[in-house]
């Protein structure tokens, strides 16, 4: 049988309306009770649809893009406010653009607190900084723009110790965010309210932004936003961190993994040696909007009486208000069906509520968020060609930068309502501009490891408080905003006050090596705000032994330095490193492999029907392999450098995501070159496109033994009763649909991520032979 078209697929997938004043989307009913009216042939429907969309007087796209054309004007218009924040005009080639965001970054609230906050960061004897003030009451924008001029910000030349010329220290403000999104968006805006370009090279720009694999940090920036992993891994090049006159930990109550060490590292610095830094001081600010003050203050301060925000070193600013006001709304009733809920309070906006508004909707995790967005698309096509159209746009950390990106511009067509469905990487820190109205799931997904089983579920559990607050601060940034809240108003009351650390909740691999190779020798005695099991640091104590990280005394190897050196986790640092050595001589192929493993997103598009996923088999059959996904990623990766023609058809072709695939190959390109000045290969190899050779089965055999030396302990035996038994822990495991191993039988597998949800899957697998296991734990 001809397997149906696209057009019939979507025809068979699309809407049914229902005379009971229903819609029936993908197999799922919403009762529009209350929002359309109900039953009528569609062309009375569109007409008369419940109440419209209220317009306004210019529409949302024009309101829209003229705030982004400004801001493209101003992002290329150079320009830097002087001390009082006014721009000079030499400086700026105009001065419109730049004068027009000072006005409302002086309608901030934090703008009438800039020289009480110079003062008091400037105080001789104050370390740490820590500024608590409402969401979007101006922190993460104007704290490094009301600082950098300072003269304590300049760059010092200074006497260090072992060095004969001398040195630099100080010049640049980091401001940490726990996510990339967050990082690179505030570059933007800050280097916009600057009127600086941002970019890489380019002189004269006064921020940047170093996240992992992009950097873009122009020549003499002062501002630097980075993530906390990125600061962490210049810690490990820089350990006292001499290129910074202060360090601003934002958004500090997510408590990251990374963040917490940070704040270890910091506090170390603060009371170490001063003469590291030349006797240049370094200035921590710490800041959020839901903060445990006492918290803070207790760890970082010395002498401190905790709760009384007396510490000596440690000074508390509280900036009062908000720019404007957020109406929150509950549920009067706890609700039944969450997806069915959301669905209908994002319709339900988007007829009552005024033009422009854009909606934020938090949601669980990406399965949710995809199968949102396909449902609203369907919605979407029911509404009359005469009322204000909807989109939906995904935000997940695991989309690529670039796909992120795509939620922060503008709809593009007029009169168009942008709805962005995100999960938490959304929740703190970032401005999404034109959003009005934020709708609240209360859940999110929460990733939890179980060191003693070597497990990790990743489960949907409700929220806390500090994440509702910070959830409803999306609202209300550009004006009066909503948020309405999926849940009642006594859920919100019983909502645990903050989230529990991530440090105590997951696995303390990479942070165990990062203490490693910063020279902590007993990592149970390193400063944390919030100690981990001392069951999970032996766990991880063991596995960088296994890796080749560590000695037996616990010292770190120089393999291990390496590891922590490279932006990859430790066991995919292992993988490069054993690739390397003549036994296996197959780096540049496990780099291809990893490239894909690590752009992000999977760069095969998941395509839900089973028609559907038929087409899309025939058409990847020249890329996937028996031996598994890890040589199917380095044949995707090897065809695509390859491609000479249309890359962009020949990944369309096999529902491959061009955006993700593109980041596969600059990470590529990053590895190529970070593994190159590691001396791991010996020769470069020749610019693409180069003729495409099949990997030989040998060759094939070398990159998975090269993957089990870092992944041994995901590895399952296949049981007499045709399930998988994991050989580390005994756990009966399934191979995720995703896999191309999925539904096959093999003696043995391994697999490089494992994730418990409805049931235990085990993702991106290869098959392996028994023998295969016990070599490389046997080494
Ligand atoms: N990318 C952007 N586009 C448009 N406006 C922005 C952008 N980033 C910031 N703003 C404006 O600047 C204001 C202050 O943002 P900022 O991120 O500095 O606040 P904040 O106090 O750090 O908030 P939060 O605690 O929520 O991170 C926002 O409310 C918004 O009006």
């Amino acid at each position: 049988m001809a397997a149906p078209n696209a057009t019939e697929h979507a025809a068979k997938r699309r809407k049914t309306r229902q005379d009971s004043g229903s819609i029936t989307i993908g197999g799922k009913t919403i009762s529009f009770a209350g929002y359309l009216a109900p039953s009528q042939p569609k062309k009375q429907i569109e007409a008369s649809s419940g109440p419209k969309p209220i317009l306004p007087s210019s529409t949302h796209e024009q309101q829209s893009n003229s705030t982004l054309k400004q801001a493209i004007d101003q992002t290329t218009k150079p320009g830097l406010p002087d001390k009082k924040g006014t721009y000079n005009k030499s400086q700026s080639t105009n001065g419109t653009g730049n004068q027009a965001l000072l006005k409302t970054r002086r309608e901030l609230p934090i703008w009438q607190h800039q020289d009480e906050i110079r003062t008091v960061v400037k105080r001789i004897g104050t370390d740490v900084i820590v500024i608590v003030g409402e969401t979007g009451s101006g922190k993460s924008t104007q704290v490094p723009q009301f600082l950098y001029q300072e003269p304590w910000c300049k760059r010092h030349k200074v006497k260090l110790p072992g060095r004969q010329e001398d040195g630099y220290v100080g010049g640049m403000i980091a401001i940490t965010q726990p996510r990339r999104v967050a990082a690179t968006t505030l570059a933007h805006r800050v280097s916009t309210e600057a009127g600086t370009p941002l970019g890489k090279g380019r002189p004269d720009g006064l921020v940047g932004y170093s996240v992992r694999f992009d950097h873009q940090v122009p020549r003499g920036a002062r501002i630097k936003f980075l993530t906390e992993g990125t600061l962490l891994q210049e810690l490990l090049r820089d350990p006292y961190l001499k290129q910074y006159s202060a360090v601003v930990i934002d958004e500090i109550h997510e408590r990251s993994l990374d963040v917490d060490l940070l704040a270890g590292f910091l506090k170390q610095i603060l009371s170490g040696d001063k003469t590291e830094r030349g006797g240049i001081p370094l200035k921590v600010i710490i800041m959020s909007a839901t903060a445990e003050v006492g918290v803070i203050q207790e760890f970082f301060g010395s002498g401190a009486t905790p709760g009384t925000e007396k510490a000596s070193n440690v000074e508390v600013l509280r900036i009062k208000g908000r720019q404007f006001p957020v109406t929150i709304s509950y549920e009067p009733r706890p609700v039944a069906d969450l997806q069915d809920a959301l669905l209908k309070k994002i319709f339900k906006i988007h007829v009552e509520e005024p033009l422009p508004g854009d909606i934020l909707a938090f949601l669980n995790g990406q399965e949710d968020i995809e199968a949102a967005q396909r449902l609203i698309e369907e919605y979407a096509t029911t509404l009359a060609s005469n009322v204000p159209k909807i989109i939906a746009v995904p935000l997940y950390g695991q989309l690529s930068i670039e796909a992120q990106r795509l939620a922060f511009q503008p709809a593009r067509s007029p009169m168009t309502r942008k709805v962005v469905l995100a999960t938490n990487i959304a929740e703190t820190s970032v401005t999404v501009p034109g959003v009005r109205y934020v709708v609240d799931s209360g859940k999110s997904k929460v990733k939890q490891y179980r060191p003693r089983l070597g497990m990790e579920s990743l489960l949907a559990k409700p929220i806390s408080k500090s994440s509702a607050v910070q959830r409803a601060g999306r609202a209300g940034r550009e004006g009066p905003g909503k948020c309405f809240r999926l849940y009642t108003e006594e859920a919100f009351d019983a909502m645990q006050g903050s989230d529990l650390p991530e440090i105590l909740r997951n696995d303390v691999l990479g942070a165990v090596l990062t203490m490693k190779a910063r020279g902590i020798h007993d990592v149970l005695a390193f400063p944390l705000i919030d100690a981990p099991e001392t069951a999970a640091i032996e766990m991880a104590l063991l596995h960088l032994h296994f890796l080749g990280a560590l000695n037996d005394d616990g010292t770190i190897t120089p393999a291990g330095e390496t590891m922590a050196r490279f932006p990859l986790s430790a066991p995919l640092g292992a993988v490069l490193l054993a690739a390397s050595g003549p036994e296996f001589d197959c780096v540049l192929e496990v780099i291809d492999a990893i490239s894909c493993l690590t752009s992000g997103d999977d760069i095969f598009i998941h395509v839900q029907s089973e028609e559907g996923a038929e087409e899309v088999e025939e058409h990847r059959k020249d890329l996937q392999r028996r031996e598994g996904d890890i040589i199917t990623y380095l044949t995707t990766m090897q065809l695509y450098a390859a491609e000479n023609s249309d890359r962009i058809e020949w990944c369309k072709k096999r529902k491959i995501n061009i955006r993700n695939m593109k980041q596969a190959l600059n990470i590529r390109r990053q590895l190529r070159g970070m593994c190159w000045k590691e001396k791991l290969f010996s020769e470069m190899p020749p610019p693409d496109p180069q003729p495409f050779t099949p990997l030989s089965p040998d060759k094939a055999e070398a990159v998975i033994k090269c993957f089990l030396r870092g992944f041994a302990m995901r590895t399952a035996m296949l049981a007499p009763d045709g399930s998988f038994v994991t050989v580390n822990g005994k756990h009966v495991v399934a191979i995720h649909p995703s896999s191309v191993m999925h539904g096959q039988k093999k003696e043995a597998i391994m697999f490089l991520e494992h994730v418990y949800t409805n049931k235990n899957y085990a993702k991106k697998v290869s098959a392996i032979q028994a023998t295969w296991i016990a070599e490389a734990l046997g080494r």
